[in-house]
């Protein structure tokens, strides 16, 4: 392959940044050094199937899981050694929501949260309870998913942390509710200087807000791109093959997704467009257009395919 997929970024300050992360559950390996580098300012997606190791590594960042070996820094904070500054600067939504706290009123818990943040925006709060519909004397354990994800994100975005930590936030919200969520979430990114890092499964819900994008796949950071650059690099192409057409082996290890009808093909590779077109043209293809993906199907590409880089 002529231009590896990049995984790592340089030259820009970074908000969260992991080394070489590994981490084993039993005989389960859950991250596979993992290098994650979101530069401050970048609202960066981190996309991957079930499995692959997302939750994992966002929990190494507040240290509620901690790596076997390798190491990870929140705004210069290691959380491994300083763990309640590296969750200070936070603001976190977790996956699952069963943590323990189902007793508790929703205006209870809260008040409780706000306690350990002294920036804590009463007011914001209140706003964003009230564009969520949060009835404060609800019992957190009775909501339902999509009512206890808005509860956390008042949680994580209210007491406007440099940095947002945020695991599959959508995951149950009506689709009210998530144009209401992915609105605010724009907003507050506009407003107050934040980096954020997303794990989710609907790249299409947060298509928008991206900038930057990693993909894991088996504990693995197979992909760590700027979006300009996954928009530059990773296009489809559409050519015309002579008949028997024996393929392009310049381009070996390049190609992530094959499709022919007749004489044409549709091939999504990776690469520079002219030094792809060139070796196209070499192996006796007539490039007929070379078009950008969208989020969502560049996702879908990169994640059904099956070699490595
Ligand atoms: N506490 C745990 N004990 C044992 N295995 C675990 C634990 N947490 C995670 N794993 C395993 O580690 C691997 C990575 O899990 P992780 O939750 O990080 O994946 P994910 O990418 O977030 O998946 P999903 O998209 O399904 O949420 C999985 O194989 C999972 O079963």
């Amino acid at each position: 392959m002529s231009t590896p997929l990049p995984t790592r970024l340089d030259g820009v300050p970074l908000a969260v940044r992991t080394q070489n992360l590994t981490k084993r559950f039993g005989r389960q390996t859950a991250l596979d050094d993992v290098s994650l580098q979101v530069p401050e300012g970048a609202v960066y997606v981190l996309i991957g199937p079930n499995g692959a190791g997302k939750s994992t590594t966002l929990k190494v960042l507040l240290d509620l899981v901690r790596a076997d070996s390798g190491t990870a820094e929140v705004c210069g904070v290691d959380p491994r050694t300083r763990g309640p500054e590296a969750r200070a600067q936070t603001g976190y939504v977790p996956e699952r929501l069963d943590w323990g706290y189902g007793w508790m009123r929703v205006g209870r818990l809260l008040e409780h949260h706000a306690a350990y943040f002294p920036a804590w925006d009463r007011e914001y709060a209140a706003r964003l309870g009230r564009i969520f519909g949060i009835e404060p004397e609800r019992r957190m354990g009775t909501l339902s998913k999509g009512q206890s994800r808005r509860v956390h994100l008042i949680m994580a975005l209210a007491h406007r942390p440099p940095v947002l930590v945020l695991d599959e936030p959508t995951d149950g919200l009506d689709p009210v509710m998530l144009d209401e969520a992915l609105g605010l979430l724009a907003e507050h990114v506009a407003d107050t200087p934040t980096t954020v890092l997303v794990s989710t499964h609907q790249v299409h819900d947060v298509e928008r807000l991206a900038d930057h994008v990693g993909v894991m796949r088996d504990g693995r950071l197979v992909l760590q791109a700027p979006r300009d650059v996954l928009h530059r690099d990773l296009r489809r192409y559409r050519a015309e093959v002579p008949e028997g057409w024996a393929g392009a082996p310049e381009l070996n290890g390049a190609v992530l997704r094959r499709g022919a009808l007749g004489r044409e093909i549709q091939w999504t590779i990776w690469g520079g467009e002219r030094d792809v077109a060139q070796r196209l043209a070499r192996a006796g293809a007539v490039v007929r257009d070379a078009a950008p993906l969208t989020l969502q199907e560049a996702a879908i590409t990169l994640l059904s395919r099956k070699d490595q880089p």
